[in-house]
C-alpha cells in the first residue's frame, strides 16, 4: 500500500489581506516541508480570508486573488503538493435576473506543484442558510478533480461539500479514490465539534476513502473559526485531530490503496476529471505519530471562542487596547476577564463611573476586578455631568435613568477618541433579547464579547474561569444583578429571573418556537406572552448594537434576521 505524508495547516487568515495570507501559506509550507510532508492542505479561501461577502462582486478583488494564486505557485517549494483555497471567477458576478448560470465567481481550490497550478476544483454545494449566503455570490462547480499522487487517487473538495450526502463524496466513491481532502471555513458554535467527527466519518464511509478535513482558526467580525481539523480512515476511524482555537500543523502518514480506475466523464451528479502529478519525493525517515488533541469542555470551548473572537477583532482592525465601563457587576467583570485573556491586562482599561445610585460595594468590586486582571483602572464620577444635564433639561423617570447610561457611553467613547482604545460594550444575549439596555448608553461600543452569551451562561463562564485562576470577583458572581440606575434597583424588577427567562429565550430565538409551542413545552403562559412581546419590540435596538462573537446556533445579526417594522405578534 502506498503511504502519503499529509500536513493540515490550521491557520489564521485575514479577510482582504491577500499578500499577508500568501506569506502565511509560504511560511506554513516551509514548516510542512520540515516535517517531511509530501502534501499540505490549507483552509477554504485561504488567500482571501473567509467570508469575503460582497468583495466577491469586485472584479479588482477577484483579480487580486487569481494573481496571488498564480504567483504563489512559483513561490512554494516545487516538490510539495500544496492545496490552497482562493476566490476565482470564470464569468461576472450575478447582476440580478440571471438566475441559472454556469459561470461566475467560484469558491475555488488550487493544487500547486512544480511551480504551477496543477489542478483546480470549484465548490459544488453552496451553503445558503444560517450565516451563509453563498448562493448570492458563487456558481457551483460540477466537476470533481481527481489527482494521482504517488500512485494514490486524491479527490479535493470544499467545506459544505462534506455536509451534504451525495455530490462530491458519493462521486469520489464511484471514482474509487483513496483519499478525499476537504478544506474548510467552518465557523464555531457550541457543540459543533460533536457533530463534525461523526459527519466526517459518515462521508468517509460514503466515499469508501480516507478523509482529511482542515479548518480555519481565528476571528472574523462575528464569526470565529475553531480549527478542529480531522483525519479519518475509510471506515471512519479517527486517526488525527487538531486542537481548538490554535494555529497548528497536523501531520499524518496515511497508508492508502493504490489507484485502480481511470474512468472520467459523467458520474451522475458530477463529472470527473483526472490528472497526475510527477512522482513526489519518497518519505524521509521514520513514520510520524499523529496527534489526537483532547476536546475542551463546554465552558472552556466558549471561553476560547470569546477570547479568540475579541483578540482577532482588536488585532485585525489595528487596535492594541480596549476600554470598558467597570460597574462591579458580573457582565463587565466577565468582559474585562475575556479582554485580559485576549490582550493582556496592560492593554485593558477599566473605568468606574459611579453616580449617586452606585453602591459602595460596586466600586470595591470594580476595583477588585481590575486588580485581579492587572488592568489599568480609573474612576470617573458622572455626578457633575449628570447634574449639569439636569440643570439644563427637564428630565425625569426613565429619561433621567437612561441619561446616566448615556453619560457613561459618552465618557467611554471620549476616552476612546482621546487614547485610541476600542470601546467594549457588555450587554449579554438575554438583555439584548428583551431590550434591557440603553441605546447610545451602555450599548455604545465597537465590539460586544457577550452579545451571544445568555446571562445564565455568563455566570457559568465566570465560575469556570475562576477555576483556572481567580480573575472575576466572587462578589460580582454572587450578588443579584442590578443596573443601578435608581435606588435599590434590581434586574428582577423589570425581568423574570434569568433561570426562567433564558430557557424561554432559547426556545423563541434559537429554535424559532412560536407562542403555542412554548406554552405546550411548559413555559408559564403569561410569561411567554410578556417576554415574546419584549423581544419583538426590541428588534430596532439589536440592529443598532455592536457586533459580537457568535457562539450559539442562532446569533443576533447574521443568523437571526427579522424586520424592525413588524406587526406580527405571537398568539395575538
Ligand atoms: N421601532 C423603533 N425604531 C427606532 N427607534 C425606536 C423604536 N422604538 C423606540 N425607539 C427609540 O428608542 C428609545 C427607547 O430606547 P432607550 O432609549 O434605549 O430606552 P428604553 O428601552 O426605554 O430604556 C432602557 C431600558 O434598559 C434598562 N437598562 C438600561 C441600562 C442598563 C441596563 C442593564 O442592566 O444592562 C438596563 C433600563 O432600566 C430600561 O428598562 C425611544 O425613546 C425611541 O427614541
Ligand atoms: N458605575 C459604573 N461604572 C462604570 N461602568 C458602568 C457603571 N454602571 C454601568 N456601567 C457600564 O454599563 C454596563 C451596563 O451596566 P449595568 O450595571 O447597568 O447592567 P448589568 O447588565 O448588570 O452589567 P454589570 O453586570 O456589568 O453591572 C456595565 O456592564 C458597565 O460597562
Ligand atoms: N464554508 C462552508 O461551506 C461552511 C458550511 C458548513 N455547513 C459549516 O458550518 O461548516
Amino acid at each position: 500500500m502506498p503511504t502519503l505524508r499529509l500536513a493540515l495547516a490550521q491557520v489564521n487568515t485575514t479577510v482582504g489581506d491577500v499578500s499577508g495570507n500568501a506569506a502565511l501559506v509560504r511560511d506554513w509550507c516551509r514548516r510542512a516541508l520540515d516535517a517531511g510532508a509530501q502534501i499540505v492542505a490549507f483552509p477554504e479561501m485561504t488567500l482571501t480570508g473567509y467570508p469575503v461577502e460582497d468583495l466577491t462582486f469586485r472584479e479588482s478583488f477577484v483579480a487580486a486573488s487569481r494573481a496571488a494564486v498564480d504567483q504563489l505557485a512559483s513561490e512554494v517549494p516545487p516538490d510539495l503538493a500544496v492545496i490552497v483555497g482562493y476566490l476565482d471567477a470564470d464569468g461576472p458576478a450575478r447582476t440580478g435576473s440571471d438566475a441559472a448560470r454556469d459561470r461566475g465567481p467560484r469558491d475555488a481550490l488550487a493544487l500547486l506543484h512544480g511551480g504551477r497550478v496543477a489542478a483546480r476544483y470549484f465548490k459544488h454545494h453552496l451553503p445558503n442558510y444560517g450565516v451563509f449566503d453563498e448562493d448570492r455570490y458563487f456558481v457551483p462547480g460540477d466537476t470533481l478533480t481527481v489527482v494521482r499522487i504517488n500512485g494514490v487517487d486524491v479527490a479535493m473538495t470544499v467545506c459544505e461539500d462534506i455536509w451534504q450526502p451525495g455530490g462530491p463524496f458519493a462521486v469520489a466513491g464511484r471514482a474509487e479514490v483513496g483519499l478525499v481532502v476537504n478544506i474548510n471555513a467552518s465557523p464555531y458554535e457550541l457543540n459543533k465539534d460533536d457533530v463534525r467527527l461523526p459527519l466526517v466519518a459518515r462521508r468517509a464511509r460514503e466515499a469508501n476513502a480516507a478523509v482529511a478535513y482542515v479548518n480555519l482558526v481565528g476571528g472574523q467580525d462575528e464569526l470565529v473559526f475553531d480549527g478542529d481539523s480531522i483525519v479519518v480512515s475509510a471506515d471512519g476511524e479517527l486517526l488525527a485531530r487538531g486542537g481548538q482555537f490554535t494555529e497548528e500543523l497536523q501531520v499524518v502518514d496515511l497508508h492508502l490503496p493504490a489507484a485502480t480506475s481511470d474512468d472520467t466523464g459523467d458520474f451522475g451528479e458530477m463529472l470527473v476529471a483526472r490528472t497526475a502529478l510527477p512522482a513526489l519525493p519518497e518519505l524521509p525517515g521514520a513514520a510520524v505519530a499523529p496527534r489526537i488533541e483532547p476536546r475542551l469542555g463546554d465552558e472552556a470551548e466558549v471561553w476560547g471562542a470569546l477570547v479568540t473572537g475579541l483578540r482577532d477583532y482588536v488585532r485585525k482592525n489595528g487596535f492594541r487596547s480596549v476600554i470598558l465601563g467597570l460597574s462591579g457587576g458580573i457582565d463587565s467583570a466577565v468582559v474585562a476577564a475575556i479582554a485580559v485573556d485576549a490582550l493582556g491586562g496592560d492593554n485593558v482599561h477599566g473605568v468606574a463611573m459611579p453616580s449617586g445610585y452606585s453602591s459602595e460595594h460596586s466600586l470595591d468590586d470594580a476595583q477588585e476586578s481590575a486588580k485581579l486582571g492587572g488592568l489599568h483602572f480609573t474612576v470617573q464620577p458622572i455626578g457633575p455631568m449628570f447634574d449639569a444635564f439636569m440643570a439644563n433639561m427637564n428630565l425625569n423617570g426613565l429619561a433621567a435613568e437612561n441619561l446616566q447610561a448615556r453619560i457613561r457611553g459618552m465618557v467611554s467613547m471620549s476616552l476612546s477618541n482621546q487614547h485610541g482604545h476600542l470601546v467594549l460594550s457588555t450587554g449579554n444575549k438575554s438583555e439584548l433579547a428583551v431590550g434591557y439596555a440603553t441605546l447610545y448608553g451602555d450599548m455604545a461600543g465597537g465590539f460586544n464579547p457577550l452579545k451571544d452569551v445568555p446571562k445564565t451562561l455568563v455566570w457559568k463562564l465566570a465560575r469556570w474561569r475562576n477555576t483556572v485562576s481567580p480573575l472575576i470577583p466572587e462578589n460580582s458572581i454572587s450578588k443579584p444583578p442590578s443596573a443601578e440606575l435608581r435606588p435599590d434597583q434590581l434586574d428582577t424588577d423589570s425581568l423574570p429571573p434569568y433561570e426562567e427567562l433564558d430557557p424561554l429565550l432559547h426556545g423563541y430565538i434559537d429554535l424559532d418556537m412560536g407562542s403555542a409551542a412554548l406554552k405546550a413545552a411548559g413555559h408559564d403562559p403569561a410569561l411567554v406572552d410578556r417576554v415574546l412581546r419584549m423581544v419583538d419590540i426590541a428588534e430596532y435596538k439589536r440592529r443598532q448594537s455592536a457586533p459580537g462573537t457568535k457562539i450559539s446556533i442562532k446569533a443576533f445579526g447574521r443568523d437571526r434576521r427579522l424586520p424592525m417594522t413588524n406587526r406580527f405578534r405571537e398568539g395575538v
